[in-house]
């Protein structure tokens, strides 16, 4: 069982002009678990997931990384994190359509200044076991949206993240596709020890995490986020054709540390 806590949003508050997003939630996200956010459209998924990520900063609470708050640094320094600490899947992937697909694994390295030859290298590593091989030169309007969506999932880890952010990863797929890039998504977030926080309107979806918080007019429900069932998540079972991550690169193999 996870047991540090690797993310803890307290007392969060964000208004746009009248409409309250957030009107205090904490949320704790502990070490290598797997958290779905879930409400229905407007309820302030989104505002959550971007306030955690540091994307957007509340208007009250605070949020702690490993122990240090950072809501409050200023946004050369929060980008530095979401670069360095954060991984990101988005809807739609959000690849550079002109790069080659390895590069765009590798551009999150190279931001942060491992030579372009050890980048890409490195960011190679992750095709194989993605069920990517040989897609490594294609340009993202090559690949299925499936495809594309296990190149974003190597993106967001090829750093080495603590916490993985997503946000309806499977809203663009049909449901096997979106079954298979959820269980890959657990899968190497969990194989890296890094957390993983998923926002979906998608049961099917939220039932590959450890744990679901049921988000209602900016507040997390008090009956929301019971833990780690006894009986066996999809995680654990064998399904389909999608090849196993057991050997994606631990730590996204060689280069940047922690
Ligand atoms: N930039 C913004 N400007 C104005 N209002 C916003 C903004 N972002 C979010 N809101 C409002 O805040 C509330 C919560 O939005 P949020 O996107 O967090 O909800 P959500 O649960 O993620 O919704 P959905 O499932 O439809 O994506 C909504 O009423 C939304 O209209």
């Amino acid at each position: 069982m996870p047991s540090q806590i690797v993310l803890h949003g307290l007392g969060l508050r964000k208004s746009f002009g009248s409409t309250v997003a957030l009107a205090g939630v904490e949320l704790m996200v502990h070490q290598g678990e797997a958290v779905a956010i879930m409400g229905p459209s407007g309820s302030g998924k989104s505002t959550l997931l971007h306030c955690l990520a540091g994307i957007m900063k509340p208007d009250a609470g605070e949020v702690h990384l490993l122990g240090e708050r950072i809501d409050n640094l200023g946004e050369r320094r929060r980008s530095a994190l979401r670069r360095t600490r954060f991984g990101f899947v988005f809807q739609f992937g959000q690849l550079l359509p002109e790069l080659p697909v390895d590069e765009n694994v590798a551009l999150p390295l190279m931001l942060g200044d491992v030579p372009r030859a050890q980048a890409v290298r490195q960011a190679r590593s992750w095709f194989g076991p993605l069920g990517l091989a040989g897609m490594e030169g294609r340009r993202p309007g090559e690949l299925s949206g499936g495809q594309a969506q296990r190149v974003a999932i190597a993106r967001a880890l090829v750093t080495r993240p603590a916490v993985v952010f997503a946000d309806e990863p499977t809203g663009a797929l049909d449901q096997a596709t979106g079954h298979d890039t959820m269980r890959l998504l657990v899968e190497a977030t969990r194989h890296n020890d890094a957390s993983l926080v998923v926002v979906t309107h998608d049961p099917h979806v939220a039932r590959w995490c450890d744990r679901v918080v049921e988000v209602r007019d900016g507040h997390i429900l008090p009956t929301s986020g019971v833990r780690y069932a006894e009986t066996p998540t999809p995680h654990t079972q064998v399904l389909g054709q999608v090849p196993s991550v057991s050997h994606v690169p631990v730590h996204g193999a060689e280069g940047s540390g922690r």
